[in-house]
């Protein structure tokens, strides 16, 4: 036999260990380690995890400079499945060049939370374990008496059989399982699997003694579900059996008895219906192309930029249908927030149990569930957040990303990946189909369908035909001169009253972005905004100062309005319970359901409230950015935004882009069904352009004007951008450090592109950490990309010294 050397990347998340370690695969772990496996390795003094990224087999004359009498050997393998594909090892080690970031955190992203945390290992009787077999060890035996053991147990009780663990397991005899070990942990219930086939069954419950009677009505009952897991629970209320009864059954090998986990279906509760349509005119345009697109396999990638409520929720699943009926399997991302029970409901009405989810709502173990689906390829049809794009499908045909716009997409900690990036990647490895969806693609997605990257297709009238809402823009400044200081304007609060006779639902939306964070007057709609820079300067209440984030340009906040020498000028901001106090002052017995952080940190409380606001029980849905997508009310006739400046003013080149979306997002809530529809902005600044396109839900008007301001200010889709922050406890070693890393960058930077900094971060102090940021700005520099990997290790040593934290961000989302 010749020798197996497995490279192995430890869980060392420091970069000085970014690199595969080779260990010698012991003879009995050959049966089920795989590349993608996860295993336990020594390591130094230590035992380690790890994950397995690549096998060789050291035959005779092959080439190597590996002695393997040196090395050490693998010590487990913690899972009968391997919980990595090839394919996602790759994408790792692409992941951690692309983002600068260890092999293994770029795993970690990938890999459920209970993979990495305090787990509990559990070795499970499975599907082909018979009473014959388990009469070959104690173990076994066990096994199908109690359905699991724990394996700290099979440590101690059964140490002589850990080696034949890895034959049975690719047997199919047994599987490993994890369980939680904190709270969220796993739900234990008994089940009941008859061992015996349906005539067996009949053939052993005649010739049942009399006083049997209870065993032989088991028997009987589980007769045609022979194989299934039945929950004993069920048995015990049906037939009246007792636990002994069971316990009979099971030794004498004719049922199992499984006390173990059960796979939790968060969904299991709901009926979904399935509501597939005829598909409009527009819809069967651009479902040609993508049909094509399937039908040939080869990748290829779409956009679809269709208004709201034009029905591209239907193009998504007619394109998913078409996918899994080519044999293949699709991934279909939608930003957290819409990952409602709606959304949910849609897709499993079309593909049942075919479907798994993935969401932030869900438990840890609820989660691993989900994921040990698709892992034993139960699944075709994976929904979720960001990080199911992750998802270890094995034959990946499709990837649809809803809302391709969305912030959320972008992973704010490292790995500091775009799911849109990785889902490129993934359908170019898989030969597959990408369609991005939108009704306000992002200017980077636009620009590039626009140069042909991505074929772009339009879908510009709503279903059936209904009108796009009525946009009433209201000038915040005049209701001030009109004495009116409450938060709704004359136009908003008639409208609330027609609503509230009618019997209509009203959505009101609180831009909560930027709350507070800027000056502005309030009698003309100035804002303090940096004079290089063209961003609005921040308030800082310690010093009353105003500030560039970019720059450094720093101001005094001024008492009275440089424009109109007005005294109203001040920072800016409303909660959303001061709005419902107002909302039940102004229209005494008005049901207002607010959906805010606060209301909704319980799990579920979000599905709760948005079902509450369906069946009638409110009249008003108040929230911020999480109602503004995906709902889809009939009776909603009215959008309110009570003020459309705050996302305007932010320090942050996407501000005029982020409030064109919103604007256009939480208007498309209104007259969806057959009534028709009413939004109101409330603003100070209706001259703004993102407003005025907004109004006339103009997305291509916007688009351009957008795309000349970028090109004047040097900011993406024309110019790429890099953001390295750092942070320390003091200031002065922060400020050395950041200039150092900063002068090394100057030495080595094309001359083309632009260092900005360093420059005290937006939020300048977190959790008693300084922060410091430097910026760069390029066009075209294609070493960057190593040069800062280069860096990375060149101050890796240094910077843990001085005990300086460094970030890189490539492409970033958030600059605050
Ligand atoms: N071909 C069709 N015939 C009839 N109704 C349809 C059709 N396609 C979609 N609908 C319905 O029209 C409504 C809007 O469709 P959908 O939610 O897919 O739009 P959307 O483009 O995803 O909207 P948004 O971007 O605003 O979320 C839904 O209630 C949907 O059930
Ligand atoms: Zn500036
Ligand atoms: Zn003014």
């Amino acid at each position: 036999m010749n020798p197996v050397i497995a490279k192995v990347i430890v869980e060392v998340p420091v970069s000085r260990t970014n690199r595969p370690f080779d260990y010698l695969v012991p003879e009995w772990l050959l049966p089920i380690l795989r590349v993608g496996s996860r295993v336990i390795v020594p390591f130094g003094p230590r035992k380690l995890q790890g994950f397995v990224i690549g096998l060789l087999e050291l035959a005779d004359g092959t080439e190597t400079s590996i002695d393997p009498q040196k090395l050490r050997e693998i010590l487990e393998v913690e899972d009968d499945l391997p919980p990595l594909t090839e394919e996602l090892l790759d994408l790792a080690e692409w992941m951690s060049k692309q983002y600068l970031c260890p092999w293994i955190t770029a795993i970690h992203a990938m890999i459920p939370a209970v993979l990495k945390g305090k787990t509990e290992r559990w070795v499970v009787a499975a599907a082909e374990l018979t009473a014959e077999l388990a009469g070959q060890s104690p173990l076994l035996h066990e096994l199908l008496r109690r359905g699991a053991v724990a394996y700290r147990e099979v440590e101690q009780q059964f140490p002589d059989e850990i080696p034949l663990l890895p034959g049975w397991l690719s047997a199919g005899w047994l599987t490993t399982e994890y369980h939680v070990k904190d709270r969220v942990t796993h739900k234990q219930a008994s089940y009941v699997t008859l061992l015996l086939t349906d005539e067996e069954a009949l053939a052993k419950a005649d010739s049942l003694p009399k006083q049997a009677e209870q065993m032989r009505r088991v028997l009987l009952h589980l007769a045609p579900f022979s194989g299934q897991p039945i929950a004993a629970k069920e048995l015990g209320e049906l037939l009246g059996v007792s636990r002994p009864t069971l316990k009979n059954l099971a030794a004498k090998g004719w049922i199992r008895l499984e006390q173990m986990e059960v796979l939790r279906n968060p969904y299991a509760h709901r009926k979904f219906a399935d509501a597939k349509h005829s598909y409009t005119a527009q819809q069967q345009t651009v479902l040609k192309p993508i049909a094509q697109a399937i039908e040939q396999g080869g990748f290829a990638s779409f956009l679809l930029h269709g208004v709201t409520g034009s029905g591209k929720t239907e193009v998504y699943l007619a394109a998913i249908e078409q996918t899994l009926a080519k044999g293949k399997e699709a991934i279909f991302l939608v930003p957290e927030i819409s990952l409602t029970p709606q959304m949910v409901e849609r897709v499993k009405g079309r593909f049942g149990n075919l479907v798994a989810v993935l969401h932030s709502g869900l438990s840890q173990g609820e989660r691993y569930d989900e994921w040990r689906r698709i892992i034993r390829q139960q699944v075709k049809v994976v929904v979720g957040a960001r990080s199911a794009i992750f998802a270890p499908l094995r034959n990946l045909g499709l990837i649809v990303i809803d809302e391709e716009h969305e912030n959320s997409y972008k992973q704010e900690e490292t790995p500091r990946y775009h799911a849109r990036e990785v889902a490129l990647w993934r359908a170019r490895q898989n030969h597959g189909v990408l369609i991005m969806g939108s009704a306000t693609p992002s200017l980077e997605t636009y620009a590039l369908a626009t140069r042909g990257r991505y074929q772009l297709l339009t879908m510009n009238e709503r279903v059936g035909n209904r009108p796009l809402p009525q946009v009433h823009v209201v000038d915040m400044r005049e209701e001030l001169l009109k004495q009116n200081r409450s938060m709704f304007s004359q136009t908003l609060y008639q409208m609330i009253e027609q609503r509230l006779q009618n019997g209509e639902q009203i959505v009101l939306f609180l831009n909560r972005r930027g709350f507070s964070t800027f000056v502005m007057c309030r009698s003309c709609g100035y804002t303090l905004t940096c004079v290089h820079c063209d961003i609005s300067l921040t308030y800082h209440r310690t010093n009353h100062t105003a500030r560039c984030h970019y720059c450094g340009y720093t101001i005094k906040q001024p008492d009275h309005c440089p424009e109109c020498q007005s005294s109203h000028i001040r920072f800016f901001g409303t909660g959303t319970q001061k709005v419902e106090e107002e909302l039940s002052r102004l229209f005494p017995g008005i049901r207002v359901i607010r959906m805010d952080v606060d209301t909704t940190s319980r799990k579920g409380a979000h599905e709760e409230l948005l079902d509450r606001f369906r069946r009638g029980q409110g009249d008003v849905l108040l929230g911020t950015q999480m109602i503004a997508k995906g709902l889809d009310f009939p009776r909603v006739t009215l959008v309110g935004v009570i003020a459309a400046d705050t996302s305007l003013h932010l320090p942050d080149f996407r501000a005029a882009e982020k409030t064109f979306q919103l604007l256009t997002q939480v208007g498309g809530r209104a007259g969806r069904h057959e009534l028709r529809g009413d939004v109101v902005i409330q603003t100070y600044t209706p001259e703004h352009y993102s407003i005025r396109h907004a109004t006339k839900h103009d997305y291509l008007s916007f688009y351009e004007e957008e795309m000349l301001n970028r090109k004047r200010t040097g900011y993406p889709p024309y110019y790429r951008l890099v953001l390295i922050s750092f942070s320390h406890e003091q200031l002065p070693v922060l400020i050395q450090g950041a200039q150092t890393v900063a002068d090394y960058l100057k030495a080595r930077l094309q001359p083309s592109t632009i260092l900005l900094g360093p420059v005290a971060s937006p939020i300048p102090r977190i959790k008693d950490r300084f922060r410091f940021q430097l910026m760069l700005k390029y066009r075209d520099e294609p070493k960057l990309i190593d040069m800062l990997g280069q860096m990375n290790r060149h101050f890796d040593e240094w910077l843990k010294q001085q005990q300086l934290l460094m970030n890189v961000d490539i492409d970033p989302q958030m600059l605050l």
